[in-house]
């Protein structure tokens, strides 16, 4: 394999418990994942889902319980000792008393090679708060730091762990503007959130991850067809309910099909074509159109395993 077929990321049946008073913890479940060089991937899922413990194997900060993890070909520490791996992690210390710039040229210094100190400000959004003093940045304009000290190395690939929790809609914004120039440069990007909308407008991939284990992994538009599920639900003469029921079951947008007595309620990524069936074959009456909210479609997606398969 040449260098450059070589994954960013490859990781293979990684498993991972902790200790706890209570028992083991199953952080991660049994998950695989193979990044392409260049690709943005979001890993999106809810809280405790394991995207913290698997981004951090990548990193190196935790071994697997079993498994495997190749980095850019390599073992994550060695990927990340050589720089060319970086992260932007939830938390990470800065030194409030320092200036943007001088947090910067301090990082910098720690490394033999390193990009200009002007130039990685300037990426990161930085240039106009550079002699503000970190401890009066807002947590918007600190990460945003964070993450040109991750590019101080000139990383392949950076690794991004909730990278704009707790911020507001224009700082989230300014956060994926710095980092859209990035990726448009061919950097591969692997990121988790848990805000469907930043996986749909920034990643061209989503890895669903709920309870340890990947539920779902493709391309955005295909991920978003699925979240974005309509659901249709009609009343049918209960001797018709059953037969109904198979019919749609057939039919390749439909997901679900649920039936409660004379009522039957599908989710369906062709809503249009649910209904007319509905109507002119299958005889159904008080038929509705509902569309969920993206965020209520994710959380069926991450909680109904038998639904959410790819
Ligand atoms: N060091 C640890 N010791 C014990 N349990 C842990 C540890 N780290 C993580 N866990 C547990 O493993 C599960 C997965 O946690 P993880 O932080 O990977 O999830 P996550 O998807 O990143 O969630 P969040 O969005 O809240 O950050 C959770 O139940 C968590 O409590």
């Amino acid at each position: 394999m040449t260098r450059a077929d070589t994954p960013a990321v490859e990781i293979t049946a990684l498993t991972k418990s902790f200790p706890s008073r209570a028992g083991t913890v199953q952080a991660v479940r049994g998950i695989d994942l193979t990044v392409a060089r260049g690709e943005v991937v979001a890993v999106l899922g809810p809280n405790g889902a394991g995207k913290t413990t698997t981004l951090d194997v990548v990193l190196g900060l935790t071994a697997p319980t079993s498994g495997e993890v190749r980095v850019l070909g390599r073992s994550p520490r060695e990927a990340v000792r050589t720089g060319r791996v970086s992260a932007v992690l939830q938390t990470g210390g800065l030194l409030r008393d320092l200036t943007v710039r001088e947090t910067v040229e301090l990082i910098a210094s720690t490394y033999a090679v390193h990009a200009p100190v002007e130039d990685v400000v300037r990426r990161a959004n930085l240039t106009g708060v550079s002699s503000r003093k970190v401890s009066k940045c807002s947590g918007g304009e600190q990460q945003r730091l964070r993450f040109a000290l991750a590019l101080l190395p000139d990383p392949e690939l950076l690794i991004l762990d909730e990278p704009t929790a707790g911020m507001d809609v224009s700082a989230r914004r300014a956060f994926w503007d710095a980092m859209h120039a990035e990726a448009a440069a061919g950097r591969t990007v692997l990121f988790a959130t848990h805000y469907l909308e930043e996986a749909d407008s920034f990643a061209s991939r989503i890895v669903l991850v709920a309870d340890g284990r990947v539920a779902a992994d493709g391309p955005t538009d295909v991920i978003r067809g699925q979240a974005l599920g309509r659901t249709v639900a009609a009343r049918l003469d209960l001797d018709a309910v059953d037969t109904a029921a198979t019919a749609l079951r057939s039919l390749v947008s439909v997901r679900e099909v649920r039936v409660d007595h004379d009522r039957l309620t599908v989710t369906t990524s062709d809503s249009d074509a649910v209904a007319r069936v509905l109507l002119t074959e299958l005889g159904a009456r008080d038929l509705e159109v509902t569309t969920g909210s993206l965020e209520a479609a994710f959380v069926a997606l991450t909680s109904a395993p038998e639904g959410a398969a790819a």
